[in-house]
């Protein structure tokens, strides 16, 4: 038997002897009749009864096996008592009683206070009447009866306080053990928001030591950044119809000791003695909420650079957009395009296109002010943001910025493997003159990052309303463009190239034309950049290869049967790993042979990815065919090109050729021009020459071919043929001159 089953049934058995004795008192009181006597007494016995039961269940609810095991022998012996006392006429058996019962009571009340402070109470008062029953058996007569019985009365009603005080302590006690053994923060509050219940869990969530701290505070007391309006709205809630329980929030408390504690709360009314109150619990969830915060956050990071992606970008930039229409402030938007980054991806691998994306982001960052943005927009792309800046000064400061970025990505990168050099072509837009949104402000500076890779690599460009326009002529056209070439809305016209001292017509440059269904004809400056943008220059310079050669090929035995054929060639078709093979099967589909092809490159092609091109341009050199450098004089003009690269022909821009008349720096310039060609032992065709004077001041000067509208405009390929039979009856009649040789 445990302790307490032990004080248990000390309680019911001293119930009972109490009874017995008041049994036995009643019975031998003379001052009453024999009826109240026997009425009394059986009161006092169902009483005994009663207080056994109740005293066992209480301190053991459990004990059921064993009170029901006594009660039956208790109910027994109060009978026996009650009947020897209905017979037996002398008061020695009630003295006796009342002596053993003083000290069964001294006993258990000693033991009772030595326990705890819920039981002193009780104990003490089974002391006193421990002590009352002693006195009584000892030195009580008969007449004190009435004496003894309100004595006893009083203490018993003392015991019985006891009693209560223990049972509420105890389910007191029980209540707050079950609600500390809650892994979660248990919080009782009223109305106005006083704690009337709190758990240690509770205590400990909000930076207190325990939670008796708690009780009686006020919620907005346990919480400084929480107001009185706040925790009544709360409370309200529950006051509201039709709510579904428990009502789930989160929050973020900011507690006293200036941490803060995010939480989720969940309310459930509490109704006490027809009071509504509210019971809150309270779980910590800042290790759910630091997972969060970390998915939360890998998703919005590039993986590659570590820095923001375009998710991130468009909070942050739309964040600095209205921080700065709150202030009257303004802000940069950058947008960065690494040139030719997909050929360091084809030529390297990924792991080099990765490694230069993360130098170039780490570069890009060190220029930046603490509160600029830096973000990974999509492959090459990055976008900077510079935010509140004073009144117009944002058009400025962006473009010292792209030039500090032009001038740091200019510095060339060393890879774990390679040297790279790469070039950043900028595009800048500002708030609040280019756009008022962040979707705006970077669509702008994406197409004034267009305009400048249009310029040239490595440039930067400030937005302005006509490139929308343009941007939107280019959205019509790539649309358009789509189909176009199953439509056959394509077709091609050749431009003669003659021999400057012959006459002869020795090459013909397949030039591009576009009659839209939807647009009507569009001019190759329109149409080609946008299909170099889309990446429908390969399919559409693939269609160009294979009709060129296919015309070449019709025109066999006739007067151009051994005309070589220019054709322009974009970069992207170079940079595409098939277009060697695509050439050579051409070739032999068409029965060409090798130096009857000629491609046309511009200098922007040689100069964007050096080490590719080398390669391709060595390969089809290896294959016969032939590579001419269009345009030269326009671009970058470097010498290194002519000898670094497997060239056979130079084309002098019309720009030079225009002026040589009039225009004496022109005409050195082709001159020099036509004179280093010569010294490198490379072919020389003079474009745009328009009139006759043109014509023979660059045979003069010894420039090899000659290409214009002097000689012919580009025509249809029957229309050629023509032209080419009466030019050959025409040098027929002329006496026969050397063709030129290098
Ligand atoms: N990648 C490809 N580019 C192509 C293709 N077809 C054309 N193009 C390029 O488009 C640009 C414009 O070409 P186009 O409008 O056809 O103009 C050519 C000639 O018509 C023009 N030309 C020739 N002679 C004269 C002249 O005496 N005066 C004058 N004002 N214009 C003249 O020059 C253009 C040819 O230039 P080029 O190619 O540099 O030899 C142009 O850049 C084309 O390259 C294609 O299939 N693919």
């Amino acid at each position: 038997m445990q302790r307490k089953e032990k004080h248990a049934l000390f309680w019911g058995i001293g119930q009972l002897a109490i009874m017995a004795g008041g049994i036995v008192w009643f019975g031998t009181a003379d001052f009453m009749s024999l009826q109240w006597r026997l009425y009394l007494s059986a009161f006092f016995l169902s009483a005994g009864i009663a207080g056994y039961w109740s005293g066992t269940q209480f301190f053991i609810g459990k004990l059921r096996a064993v009170h029901v095991r006594w009660m039956a022998p208790a109910v027994l012996i109060t009978s026996g008592i009650f009947y020897l006392l209905w017979n037996i006429e002398n008061n020695w058996l009630p003295r006796g009683s009342a002596a053993a019962l003083g000290f069964i009571m001294l006993w258990a009340g000693t033991r009772l206070v030595g326990i705890n402070n819920r039981y002193r109470f009780l104990g003490l008062t089974l002391m006193l009447r421990g002590g009352f029953n002693l006195f009584a058996a000892v030195s009580l007569s008969q007449d004190m009866y009435v004496v003894w019985f309100i004595g006893t009365s009083l203490l018993k009603v003392l015991t019985m306080l006891g009693l209560v005080y223990a049972v509420q302590d105890e389910i007191q006690q029980r209540y707050a053990r079950t609600i500390d053994s809650l892994s979660h923060g248990f919080l009782i509050r009223d109305r106005r928001g006083y704690v009337h219940v709190a758990n240690e869990r509770c205590a400990k969530l909000l930076g207190f030591d325990n939670a008796q701290q708690l009780i009686g505070k006020h919620v907005c007391d346990l919480l400084p950044g929480l107001s009185r309006e706040m925790a009544d709205h709360y409370f309200f809630r529950f006051e509201a119809d039709g709510v579904q329980y428990p009502i789930a929030d989160t929050a973020t408390f900011k507690l006293r000791n200036g941490n803060h504690l995010p939480v989720e709360l969940l309310g459930s009314p509490y109704i006490e003695r027809g009071r509504l109150y509210c019971l809150v619990q309270l779980l910590d969830i800042s290790e759910r909420k630091k997972k969060d915060d970390q998915l939360f956050q890998a998703a919005r990071v590039d993986p590659v650079t570590g820095y923001s992606n375009r998710h991130a970008l468009s909070d942050r930039l739309a964040l600095k957009v209205a921080r700065a229409a709150e202030n009257g402030r303004e802000c940069a938007v950058l947008f960065i395009d690494l040139d030719k980054f997909k050929r360091v991806n084809d030529s390297f691998g990924h792991a080099a296109g990765d490694e230069l994306l993360r130098s170039a982001a780490r570069r890009l960052h060190a220029l930046l002010r603490p509160n600029d943005v830096l973000a990974r927009f999509g492959g090459d792309e990055f976008i900077i943001v510079i935010p509140d800046l004073a009144p117009n000064s944002a058009e400025q400061t962006a473009a010292d910025c792209a030039e500090a970025i032009i001038a740091a990505m200019a510095r060339g990168f060393e890879l774990s493997y390679h040297a790279i050099s790469v070039t950043a072509s900028i595009g800048i837009a500002c708030y609040p003159k280019h756009g008022t949104d962040s979707d705006t402000l970077i669509r702008n500076a994406d197409i004034a990052m267009y305009e400048a890779k249009k310029t040239g690599r490595g440039e930067q460009r400030m937005f302005t309303e006509d490139m929308n326009a343009v941007a939107r002529d280019g959205l019509v056209i790539d649309g358009a463009l789509r189909g176009a070439i199953e439509a056959n809305e394509f077709s091609l016209v050749y431009q003669a190239i003659t021999n400057a001292q012959t006459g002869k017509l020795t090459k013909v440059e397949a030039l591009l034309r576009w009659n839209s269904s939807l647009l009507g004809p569009v001019p190759p400056d329109r149409f080609i950049p946008v299909a170099e943008d889309s990446g429908m220059i390969i399919e559409l310079g693939t269609w160009v290869l294979d009709q060129a050669c296919r015309q070449v090929g019709l025109w066999k035995q006739s007067a151009l049967d051994d005309v070589t054929i220019s054709i322009n060639v974009s970069s992207w078709q170079l940079a595409d790993p098939g277009f060697v093979t695509l050439v050579s099967q051409a070739l032999i589909r068409n029965g060409l042979s090798p130096h009857q092809l000629e491609l046309e490159l511009t200098e922007r092609v040689l100069i964007e990815d050096t080490l590719n091109v080398q390669t391709v341009l060595a390969q089809l050199r290896a294959l016969g065919v032939g590579i001419s450098l269009d345009d030269f004089g326009t671009g970058y003009s470097s010498l290194s090109y002519l000898t670094q690269f497997h060239l056979n022909t130079l084309k002098i821009d019309r720009a030079f050729v225009m002026d040589i008349e009039h225009s004496e720096r022109s005409n050195n310039l082709v001159h020099a021009i036509i004179a280093m060609g010569h010294s490198l032992g490379l072919q020389l065709v003079a474009e745009g020459v328009e009139t006759a004077g043109q014509a023979t001041i660059l045979e003069q000067m010894g420039c090899h071919y000659l290409q214009g509208y002097h000689i012919a405009r580009p025509i249809a390929p029957d229309e050629l043929l023509r032209f080419a039979d009466s030019r050959a009856a025409a040098l027929a009649q002329t006496p026969a001159q050397p063709d030129f040789v290098i």
